[in-house]
């Protein structure tokens, strides 16, 4: 089993007021876990903290009680716009391969078609995009997901879609996720618990 503990975890933006304060919680990579919020908490910040995008920060981030080498980060962040973290001159097939090469089947549960490879990230919608962005993120290597508002800009049909393939493929990939939303409903339905942001901080 994999665990990601984090431990005492505290940060602030600059000579800003400390954000987050001593935050202590751990995942499995058997569990999807909810992690719910006031907006401005937080909570971004903290999923940012975890998957390495922020690094002055006070207290302690480990996989299995190692810290966390260089390199490819087993715990990735995947964000609500996945167009600001695409290289918009790079075509969809670069975009995807530069992580890993999923086969025809795994591409084919997540609803990308052949024929979006050649397109640019301009050239997809939405939720086309995000598809490759969570495909990007599931990389061999992965063992921990961060899922910051991944579908809040997506169609009910659209988010179902996305993710039933993504909790298929970490079920059978043993990949532990946090999901982050203001959609209880959606926490509700998908995860084993929710955490309360203001009972971790402070
Ligand atoms: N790069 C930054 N520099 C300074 N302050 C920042 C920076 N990024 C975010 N903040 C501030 O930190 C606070 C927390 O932001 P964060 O995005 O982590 O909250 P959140 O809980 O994810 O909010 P929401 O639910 O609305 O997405 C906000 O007041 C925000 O303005």
């Amino acid at each position: 089993m994999n665990t990601l503990k984090i431990e005492n975890i505290s940060f602030k933006y600059r000579d800003d007021r400390e954000l987050l304060s001593n935050i202590n919680f751990q995942l499995n990579n058997n569990e999807v876990v909810g992690l719910f919020g006031d907006s401005g908490s937080g909570k971004s910040t903290l999923c940012k903290v975890m998957s390495g995008y922020l690094e002055n920060y006070k207290g302690n981030i480990t996989l299995n009680n190692k810290p966390i080498e260089d390199g490819f980060n087993p715990v990735q962040l995947i964000f609500q716009h996945p167009e600001k973290v695409m290289n918009p001159r790079w075509n969809m097939k670069k975009i995807l391969n530069e992580s890993w090469m999923p086969d025809k089947k795994i591409l084919d549960d997540f609803g990308i078609k052949k024929e979006w490879f050649k397109r640019y990230p301009s050239e997809l919608s939405g939720g086309e995009l995000q598809r490759f962005s969570i495909l990007r993120s599931l990389n061999p290597k992965t063992k921990f997901i961060i899922a910051d508002e991944i579908t809040t800009m997506l169609d009910c049909v659209t988010q179902v879609q996305i993710w039933t393939s993504l909790l298929k493929i970490a079920k059978e990939n043993e990949v532990g996720i946090l999901v982050v939303s203001h959609d209880h409903n959606l926490l509700n339905r998908i995860t084993d618990k929710i955490i309360y942001f203001n009972d971790l901080n402070g």
